[in-house]
């Protein structure tokens, strides 16, 4: 059956009836302890980040602020990693979706099989090879500055907006459980993260994340594990969900606008997954930290399990809420309810009597977003040093750079704060929202790395207008599906066996009902024709859609404006995927296709020195030193003989 989404249904049909128990219930329960514990979770961050201010290098060179030395391992590398992209956007967004789509969502974790694989034994090698300190600064050495400088700036508008969806989310929360304003936890939220971050760079910002991301899991465990024992036991949540039919096995319909299906999420969550875990800065960034390009791989490999964990947890979240609020009694039914704020009022309910827990809970809220926030305020800030500002004042000394490196961490966040206030006008769910925003912006920037990497006649015109028409083609797709509203899931009805409200007497004593509809949906859903099918075209498709038009457009202009010749190319910065797939064309073929040879044994993981002195993102080496012998035979070893290869052809 197709999922209630399309149905018209908007947030002013709800109505808040003033004065219910649920009020009275959230400020009650938000106790003292609660309040330390989350107090802690503030305090400690800062703690970390004033350790790393005043330790080591005490953030005095860009290498140490914006690439903690590059001599992180792989433990809290591959932690901050999972840290980045999982807010508490995930955490209240994935159960809200379990409980009105069914587990079918689950089957994304597909898709972090080859989304990590192929970021660790593509994109990682050629950026730790190239020693970059911004991945933009690959597109400078592939194509040319322009190119550069509009990656950095999709990139950041890319951000800026994730960002205030990832502050605005926690702060509702805080703001639905304690009264908290919400304004005042935003700002609190904003400007915590913008110390610790100015502070302690990219050290503190991976070790907060390390700290936060159990916070994050200890949170929801908890969550878990009390709510699977007032429902009754993990018998009583199995046999509820599977009565409502809440277990999806694989849905394998072709239908390219349902959003959830086996290939929306196990073939579209592939690009997804690239676009955020092979040239985002903020992962660049962190691969580029570790002290070996073997660290940096296996902290790839060891975000799968993490990856895996966090998912099962929010899955079973939405699970254990599904089987309390929809089994045969409606009594605890959630009613309509925005899908953002859901797992609150669970949450709320469930932990009425135990204190510390709801602490504990909206800290891991916190800790989810902080961790996300601080990342992308260090690599914004590392992008607009390295490829906005640097260029054009090559005689920066290390102190300005360091302390404006600073000022741009802290601007940064002040920006987010004033965007996070557009995040309020919007009625959509959290979770879409910030896919749609991965696949809209993110989806065209995995599309020009990929032109780079995979196809040697790429040229730069190409890059510039493939770029440009996979932006127009994500904003065409996206503004038309927000404009004709057809995968809004604005209606947060469940289509399992819950979608009556109860308005019985006794009814409104139970904590859910505080939120109730004044009107039941009407319209049936129905198949969209033409242009507006494109636009209900299912938005766990968008990244794929848009770095594919990135890379066929790309390759059309380049043909047509004179394609690039692989000797041109700058070395390293060439990826022989056509090689290796056309492995049993015959040379002779191949080199008539124009198209790079397959290393033979393929990219090794092997560690190139790393550079003495940096300026300018550029290694700086002192003549005739070890290091620099070092380097150069690695040099010679490991790409030198590709690059001849490719130039024999
Ligand atoms: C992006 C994935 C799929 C993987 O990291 C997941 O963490 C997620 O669903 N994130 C939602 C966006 C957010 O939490 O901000
Ligand atoms: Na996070």
């Amino acid at each position: 059956m197709s999922p209630s989404t399309s149905i018209p249904f908007s947030h002013s049909s709800y109505i808040l009836i003033p004065g219910t128990k649920m009020d009275a219930l959230a400020q009650m329960h938000f106790t003292t302890i609660d309040y330390v514990i989350f107090a802690l979770l503030l305090a400690s961050s800062m703690g970390i980040g004033l350790y790393y201010a005043l330790s080591g290098g005490r953030q005095r060179t860009t290498q140490e602020f914006l690439l903690a030395d590059r001599s992180m391992s792989c433990l809290p590398v591959s932690l901050s990693l999972i840290a980045t992209f999982q807010s508490a956007v995930a955490i209240v967004g994935i159960p809200a979706e379990i409980y009105t789509h069914g587990t079918q969502y689950w089957f994304i974790g597909c898709a972090y099989i080859l989304g990590l694989f192929i970021p660790a034994h593509v994109f990682i090698p050629v950026f730790y090879r190239l020693h970059l300190t911004s991945a933009y600064q690959y597109l400078e050495l592939r194509f040319s500055k322009p190119v550069r400088i509009c990656g950095t700036v999709t990139f950041i508008f890319q951000t800026v907006i994730y960002m205030a969806v990832c502050m605005y989310t926690p702060a509702l929360a805080l703001n639905a459980v304690t009264g908290f304003n919400l304004w005042g936890a935003v700002l609190a939220t904003g400007l915590v993260c913008t110390l610790y971050t100015t502070l302690g760079g990219l050290k503190a910002v991976i070790w907060t994340d390390v700290f936060q991301t159990i916070v994050m899991f200890a949170g929801q465990l908890a969550v878990i594990v009390v709510g699977v024992q007032q429902t009754g036991g993990v018998a009583e949540v199995w046999r509820k969900v599977s009565e409502g039919n809440l277990i999806s096995g694989i849905d394998l319909n072709p239908d390219p606008t349902v959003e959830y299906t086996f290939w929306t999420l196990g073939v579209g969550g592939v690009f997804l997954m690239l676009s955020l875990y092979g040239v985002n800065q903020a992962q660049v960034q962190r691969y580029l930290s570790a002290k070996t390009e073997r660290d940096a791989v296996m902290s790839c490999y060891m975000v799968f399990p993490s990856l895996q964990l966090a998912l099962a947890l929010s899955c079973v979240m939405g699970l254990v809420m599904f089987a309390r609020y929809c089994g045969e009694d409606h009594f605890h039914s959630l009613g309509v309810i925005s899908k953002n704020e859901m797992v609150l009022y669970f949450v709320m309910d469930m932990l009425q009597g135990l204190p510390g827990l709801s602490g504990l809970f909206i800290s891991c809220l916190f800790s989810a977003a902080l961790s996300t926030i601080s990342s992308a305020f260090n690599s914004l800030a590392t992008v607009t040093m390295e490829d906005l500002i640097k260029p054009h004042c090559p005689s920066m000394t290390e102190a300005r750079a360091t302390l404006l490196s600073k000022g741009l961490a802290c601007s940064y966040g002040l920006l987010c704060l004033a965007m996070a206030y557009l995040t309020h006008l919007m009625s959509d769910s959290v979770l879409q929202a910030a896919f749609k925003i991965f696949g809209m912006v993110g989806g065209p920037l995995l599309g020009i790395f990929s032109l780079g990497l995979f196809f040697p006649w790429a040229n730069s015109t190409g890059a510039l207008v493939g770029l440009g028409s996979g932006l127009a083609m994500a904003f065409w797709v996206g503004i038309g599906s927000i404009v004709t509203s057809t995968s809004g899931g604005l209606a947060a009805v469940s289509q399992f066996n819950c979608t009556a409200v109860q308005l019985s007497g006794n009814v409104t004593t139970a904590v859910g009902t505080a939120l109730i509809s004044t009107a039941m949906p009407t319209a049936t859903p129905t198949r969209p024709m033409g242009l507006q099918r494109f636009y209900s075209l299912s938005f766990m498709w968008y990244s794929a859609l848009n770095s594919l038009t990135v890379v066929i457009t790309g390759l059309g202009v380049s043909f047509l404006t004179g394609p690039m010749k692989a000797e041109e190319v700058t070395p390293g910065t060439l990826y022989p995927l056509l090689g290796n797939m056309l492995f049993f064309v015959p040379d002779k073929l191949k080199q008539k296709l124009c198209c790079v040879t397959p290393l033979g044994h393929g990219p090794t993981i092997q560690e190139c020195p790393p550079a003495q002195h940096e300026r300018n993102g550029q290694a700086v080496y002192t003549e005739g030193s070890v290091e620099e012998e070092e380097r150069q035979s690695f040099l010679l070893t490991s790409h030198t003989p590709v690059v001849e290869r490719e130039t024999a052809l």
